[in-house]
């Protein structure tokens, strides 16, 4: 099938407006690419400092330039049920990787908050932020140079758009992303979310709520609604950095740990000493994260994303927007219903069909570029499949995926979706540039015309709920949440409320300069509000009772007030210092002057703009030819 016209258009565009920033990306990417081990611009001092540990025959081989070394780099905590299981991973990836005659070293490890465990606590202001620390925590890791090829150990919400934002800044290393597995089935989201309203109505007991949150968070292994971790699994499918059909095998398995070992063995021989140099910077390309955003619309992912994959591409160089997200959202169909777009969970999504019947279903259609590269090789056809032991439980075989779906109320194929545009929305008006995501919330509710509630805190809302005060149709409007402001938190603890003024009768909606998780759902809401009001966002000029329209079908977004009135108004002021000290928040300070946009990815790094900086090169037989991948911008010149 040929390519679908939009994803030509859209990729196009990205293509044109990377260009300056790709090529200063891969003429940085070649600069760091030396023929042979990168241990061998290391001094004796250095390497004998790098592998002083190491059991003797680890050290022969580390001697031997020729010879593959993989660095770990591990999110491994107990406090994350999904990256429990990573305590005893090392040891799998050590002895697997000797097995093909290189050497893994556990090179650093990272931080992983829970969104879950900080979810409506003072700890998730450091949220957003420590995706980008775990960037940093990965170049600290890497940045010994010992290493040829890389593991990245980690599924949750920051930890995989952290870890791929370090690797991308060691672009010339290959990197192979290994995940734990989601936790077997409890209780369901559905009976989960409603206790939680229950228990928010006064109907259910504390000990009523805790019981059925415990049933459903009840193991290791990931929470099992399609979230934000879960969102990234599919996404690490559909880029081609997992093995094929690795993300939702259960952890403590024998197939998981056969995984784990061939997941290693494929990072050493894909590094420039195996038999496939594949490096991270040259698999994550424009193709690859226009893939990276049909899936997450096709699944009905998390609007998380809708920071994190442009805050990845800008780590390779590639500039992304809301409007590609929009466009692309209007042709790609819903695929699958997984919580909180539907009652299945994860492990039921994968039963059905899974990552790799997506694919299939998306390449069939045209939806998907095929001619990739992945850590498999050329082409994504190799990810339509799903692994199994071999036989004497040995290794990994792959299969093909289903050719139809095991469970229609789950996945469906491109020939009848769910619906035929992928649910997430870019709304913009006079209130600014928002994000919505539609898919979990019912077509009469996605357009709200009410007065507004301005809120500046999401405990403000909270009281009033409890005070009774909002049994009404309204728009809340809950401002001073955007990344400058209190590191964007996720607002998902006001969802219980909202769904039950909602399932009352009441027009509801949010609009905000905050998040929601990737688990809200049903109720209407507008979010990452950029500009942020502290960046001087007309969040700031909203007052109680302005009338405010929100409509997913027109992408609407404004603030029904004389314009003269509307121009006449002060932005709004708060004391945000709450939020700046305590729980650590005071360290983050930086993060919070230096951070872009949300529309920009939150972030707070960025390659300099490439007419700034002139790639050197190291001369070579490289002199005198283009950087691949880039234009005469960046000819490679000899090093002074
Ligand atoms: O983006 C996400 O998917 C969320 O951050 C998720 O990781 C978080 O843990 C939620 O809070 C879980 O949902 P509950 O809070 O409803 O359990
Ligand atoms: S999915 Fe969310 S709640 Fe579950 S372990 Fe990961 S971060 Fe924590």
């Amino acid at each position: 099938m040929a390519l679908h016209p939009v994803l030509e258009k859209v990729t196009a565009r990205i293509v044109a407006r990377s260009r300056p920033s790709r090529g200063a990306y891969l003429a940085h990417l070649e600069a760091a690419r030396v023929k042979g081990p990168q241990r061998g611009s290391l001094s004796c001092t250095n390497l004998a400092h790098g592998f002083a540990a190491f059991p003797a025959n680890d050290k022969l081989i580390l001697k031997e330039v020729k010879k593959a070394s993989v660095a770990i780099v591990s999110s491994y905590n107990d406090m994350l049920s999904a990256h429990q299981p990573f305590e005893y991973f090392p040891k799998i990836i050590k002895d697997a990787v000797r097995d093909v005659g290189a050497v893994a070293q556990f090179a650093g490890g990272v931080p992983a908050m829970c969104d879950g465990v900080t979810q409506g606590q003072p700890g998730m202001e450091l949220s957003l932020f420590s995706r980008d620390a775990i960037a940093m925590g990965t170049a600290i890791a890497l940045s010994h140079n010992m290493f040829d090829s890389a593991v990245y150990l980690g599924i949750c919400d920051k930890i995989v758009p952290g870890l791929l934002i370090g690797a991308l800044h060691f672009g010339h290393l290959p990197a192979v992303f290994i995940p734990g597995g989601p936790m077997t089935s409890g209780l369901s989201n559905k009976e989960k979310a409603a206790i939680r309203q229950r228990y928010a109505q006064g109907k259910a007991t504390r000990e009523e709520l805790l019981e059925g949150e415990a049933k459903s968070y009840h193991g290791a292994g990931t929470c099992t609604f399609y979230g934000t971790a879960n969102s990234n699994q599919m996404l690490m499918e559909v880029m081609g950095l997992h093995l094929p059909g690795a993300a939702f095998i259960t952890p403590g398995t024998e197939l998981r740990d056969a995984l784990t070992a061939a997941a290693a063995q494929r990072a050493a021989l894909i590094s420039e000493q195996g038999d496939e140099y594949i490096p991270v910077g040259h698999i994550v390309d424009e193709k690859c994260i226009v893939n990276a955003v049909v899936a997450l619309l096709a699944t009905g992912g998390s609007t998380n994303h809708t920071l994190h994959l442009p805050a990845i591409a800008k780590a390779a160089g590639i500039v992304i927007d809301w409007d590609d997200f929009n466009d692309l959202s209007a042709v790609v169909p819903l695929l699958a219903r997984i919580y909180p777009n539907g009652d299945a969970d994860v492990n039921h999504f994968h039963a059905a069909g899974g990552t790799g019947f997506v694919i299939r279903e998306l390449l069939d259609a045209g939806l998907l570029h095929e001619d990739v590269t992945t850590i498999m090789g050329k082409g994504l056809r190799n990810h339509c499949k799903e692994p199994f032991l071999a036989e004497g439980g040995k290794g990994v075989v792959f299969k093909d995926s289903p050719a139809v779906s095991g469970d229609l109320n789950v996945v469906r194929p491109a020939s009848e979706p769910f619906s035929k545009d992928g649910g997430m929305v870019l709304v913009d008006g006079n209130l600014g540039r928002a994000v919505m995501k539609v898919s979990a919330v019912k077509v009469e509710h996605r357009s709200v015309e009410a007065p507004a509630l301005v809120f500046n805190s999401q405990e403000d809302f909270m009281a009033a709920y409890k005070a009774g005060q909002l049994d009404r149709d309204f728009v809340a409007v809950l401002r001073f949440q955007g990344p400058r402001a209190n590191g964007m938190p996720e607002l998902h603890a006001l969802t219980p409320a909202l769904a039950n003024l909602q399932d009352a009768g009441r027009k509801v909606a949010l609009v905000t300069d905050g998040r929601m998780s990737g688990a809200s759902g049903k109720v209407p809401a507008a979010i990452h509000v950029s500009p942020e009001i502290l960046a001087g966002g007309p969040l700031g000029l909203v007052r109680d009772g302005d009338i405010i329209h929100l409509d997913a079908a027109t992408g609407v977004l404004e603030a029904k007030v004389d314009s003269k009135e509307w121009h006449a108004r002060a932005q709004a002021q708060a004391d945000l210092t709450p939020s700046h000290v305590g729980m650590g928040r005071e360290l983050f300070g930086m993060f919070r002057a230096t951070v872009s946009a949300a529309e920009q990815g939150a972030t707070t790094f960025g390659l300099p703009s490439p007419r700034d900086t002139t790639v050197e090169l190291h001369g070579g037989d490289n002199v005198g030819n283009t950087v691949p991948g880039s234009d005469e911008d960046f000819l490679v010149k000899k090093a002074p």
